[in-house]
């Protein structure tokens, strides 16, 4: 059993688009948030998804869900102040109803060019590994800089991103984000950072693809629709 947890609780502020949070922007003549859910809809081995949203925008996202027929959303929860309280409410409402060895695929809202290949990808991982937690390759120098000066240069010979999904068996997950919050942290920044710092389960890589960016800021967004209009017009394949 597969579900799908979405995170799709940002406000936008860092893109400045508080008026209609990044999630509900059009790309393509759809809202990102439902290219982002077609991907799960359409997987045949996803059973059904979880969204964690913001309160405000139920209504309009209700709306979305019932116009573009995500019959597989089974649960909408309010996103909570930081990332990892909405994702641990997302994971707490899907515990009520599905067992603890249910594969769940944590992603982000603002993630549209996932594809059926990464879903199958992760949940191969979580059934072979207990894990999976896709990451890019980094291709350029990472440093560290403070006040202006540049400290640290990282060796990147085994430097990846990790992105999304982040997958892992629900009760595994869920008793890592519980542990987290026992302990006094709701801010981390990802999944795969509780699954480190607050639970057991090992955690294994999977290689995603370079397009599956996440739209934080304006350029993000501009990068987004042109990815979608090289995948229109065929002039991309398996990039
Ligand atoms: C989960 C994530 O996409 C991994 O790269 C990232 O941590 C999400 O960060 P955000 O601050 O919630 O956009």
């Amino acid at each position: 059993m597969t579900v799908g947890v979405i995170f799709a609780g940002g406000s936008g502020t860092r893109m400045n688009t508080r008026a209609l949070p990044k999630q509900f922007l059009e790309v393509n003549g759809r809202p990102i948030i439902v290219h982002t859910l077609q991907h799960f809809e359409d997987h045949p081995e996803v059973e059904a998804v979880a969204v964690a949203i913001l309160p405000a925008w139920r209504e309009h996202f209700l709306k979305l869900v019932s116009r573009y027929e995500l019959t597989k959303v089974k649960w909408i929860v309010d996103g909570g102040g930081t990332g990892q309280q909405s994702r641990h409410r997302a994971l707490q409402a899907v515990a009520e109803d599905r067992p603890g060895d249910t594969v769940v695929l944590v992603h982000d809202g603002v993630r549209p060019l996932i594809d059926e290949d990464l879903i199958t990808k992760n949940i191969r991982g979580v059934e072979e590994h207990g894990s999976a937690i896709t990451c890019s390759k980094v291709n350029e120098t990472i440093v560290t800089s403070d006040h202006g000066d540049v400290g640290s240069i990282i060796p990147r010979g085994n430097l990846f991103a990790a992105r999304a999904p982040q997958s892992f068996r629900l009760g595994e997950i869920l008793s890592a984000y519980d542990a987290a919050v026992a302990s006094g942290e709701d801010d981390t920044i990802d999944s795969c950072s509780v699954m480190k710092d607050f639970g057991s389960a090992p955690l294994h890589r999977v290689d995603g693809p370079v397009s599956n960016i996440k739209i934080t800021t304006a350029e993000d967004f501009y990068i987004c629709r042109t990815y979608f209009e090289l995948i229109e017009n065929q002039q991309i394949a398996g990039f």
